[in-house]
């Protein structure tokens, strides 16, 4: 049986990375799936773990070659894309697969998959929060952080095109929440 799908998107800071970590460790049968990046990695990022750190050129090479479900340059000269083979890989193991990507990510996966899958929006509960979670994790220098803020007003009107919205404001009741909507959409 193949696995379904389950998508969390959000403007980055927004908190779905921690969300889909703890999710991973509940016993829902989740598998995450790896996206590849032309980044460097941040020093606590393993190769094939977190993400799949490809030179641009060999991202460039993955789009010729039409490997991804989707990508996108998703901050100017970065590229961030979900392949293929990954999805296959995990769902022919009969796991659920989920997904951490930016919102216009989360849309086009939706819109591939459909019913198959949830899509779900993590929304900050302010534009300046996300600003101070951003700089609490110190993984990016002021100038691309603004970068983040900016690109982050336009995709919070994104939310209305997701299955669900999930607003993250105190932490521990937000993966309580998460956690009901997962087990919902499992049990359909
Ligand atoms: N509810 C919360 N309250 C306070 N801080 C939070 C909350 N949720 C997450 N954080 C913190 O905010 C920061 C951003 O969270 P996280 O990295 O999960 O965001 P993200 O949406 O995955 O961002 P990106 O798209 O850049 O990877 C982290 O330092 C995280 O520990
Ligand atoms: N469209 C896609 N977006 C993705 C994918 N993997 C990650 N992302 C998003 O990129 C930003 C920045 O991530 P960071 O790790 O550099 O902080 C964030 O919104 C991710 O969710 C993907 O495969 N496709």
């Amino acid at each position: 049986m193949k696995g379904k799908l389950i998508i969390f998107s959000a403007p980055s800071g927004a908190g779905k990375t921690t969300i889909v970590k703890h999710l991973l460790q509940q016993d829902f049968g989740l598998e995450f799936s790896v996206s590849a990046t032309s980044r460097q990695p941040r020093p606590t990022e393993v190769h094939g773990k977190d993400y799949y750190f490809l030179s641009e050129n060999d991202f460039r090479k993955k789009i010729k070659n039409n490997e991804f479900l989707e990508w996108e340059e998703v901050y100017s000269g970065t590229f961030y894309g979900t392949l293929k083979s990954e999805v296959e890989r995990i769902r022919q193991k009969g796991k659920n697969v989920i997904f951490d990507v930016d919102v216009v990510g989360g849309v086009n996966i939706k819109k591939y998959y459909g019913e198959e899958a949830l899509a779900v929006f993590v929304q900050p509960p302010s534009v300046e929060e996300l600003r101070k979670r951003l700089q609490n994790r110190s993984t990016e220098p002021e100038e691309k952080i603004n970068m983040r803020v900016a690109k982050a007003e336009k995709e919070l009107t994104f939310a209305k095109q997701f299955d669900m919205i999930l607003i993250n404001d105190e932490l521990t009741e937000t993966l309580k929440e998460a956690e009901k909507m997962i087990t919902g959409f499992l049990s359909q």
